[in-house]
């Protein structure tokens, strides 16, 4: 089973990068399940209708969300009834939508879960109690679990790999939009990376336009950000082959493309 997934996809220029590369990336790597974090897909902040269905279109099998899932208030007329979004699954109890879906595939079910963590993000319920529970309904049902652990804070997001190590196939962290160098497989067999890093502007701070990044920090005055409309971008991936038979991670690749990075066919 291989597992394709794309981080946090930044605005018009991120979906750009979504069209143009993922059909190309399932080309090249026939993955058979594609996700993608979609939190930031619009205009930076939220995800609409229109772009969850493009997504989906464009070979995404399920859309992971964060702390901006909200952003856009028509998602309270479309979640409940999008099968394949997730959005973190502490928030508290009651919120509108999941935080976990099952992607059919040829081969077997692959449960997709997001989370949200707490340091140094808003106080929703435990991650860590919350991938507790969902781990036991996930694993009735199929041997392959995905978890996009959407978070700030490396520690929590390194903590969460180990406390998973070995119940899920693949922990991806997503949030900071910058990718880390530390993809690796657990010794119990989970593949994590503590951040795929972003899909959208590449000479941004973080996606957002540098010039009011830069005017926050100079002057601490409120500053309105946002994605550049125009110039160069990148995509963040990680590409994760599971085993089928014990739904254990058996070779993962970080994958980024950019003009430091060229994409070869
Ligand atoms: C990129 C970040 O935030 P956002 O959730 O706005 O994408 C961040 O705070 O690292
Ligand atoms: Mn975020």
């Amino acid at each position: 089973m291989r597992i394709l997934f794309i981080g946090d996809v930044v605005g018009s220029p991120g979906r750009d990068m979504v069209d143009e590369y993922v059909p190309k990336l399932k080309q090249k790597y026939q993955p058979e399940v594609t996700i993608i974090n979609g939190e930031n897909a619009a205009s930076g902040k939220g995800i609409t209708e229109k772009i969850y269905r493009r997504f989906l279109e464009k070979g995404a099998q399920a859309v992971t969300l964060g702390n901006h899932a909200w952003d856009k208030k028509e998602i309270f007329d479309f979640i409940d009834d999008a099968k394949y979004l997730v959005r973190p699954a502490n928030f508290p109890e009651g919120t509108p939508g999941k935080g976990i879906t099952y992607v059919k595939t040829p081969k077997a079910e692959v449960a997709v879960i997001n989370l949200q963590g707490r340091t140094f993000m808003s106080p929703n319920d435990d991650p860590f109690r919350k991938i507790d529970e969902l781990i036991e309904e996930a694993k009735k049902r199929t041997k392959f679990i995905f978890l996009d652990f959407h978070a700030e804070a490396t520690s929590e997001k390194q903590a969460m790999g180990w406390y998973v190590d070995g119940r899920v196939s693949v922990n991806v962290g997503t949030h900071t939009h910058i990718q880390t160098a530390d993809d690796r497989i657990l010794p119990q067999g989970t593949a994590y990376i503590s951040d795929v890093g972003m899909t959208g502007p590449y000479d941004g701070i973080l996606g957002m336009e540098r010039e009011a990044v830069l005017k926050r920090f100079l002057t601490n005055l409120p500053v309105r950000f946002e994605v550049p409309k125009k110039g160069r971008t990148q995509l963040s991936g990680f590409l994760v082959d599971v085993d089928n038979e014990t739904g254990k991670a058996k070779k993962v690749q970080r994958i980024l493309i950019n003009d430091d990075h060229p994409f070869f066919e």
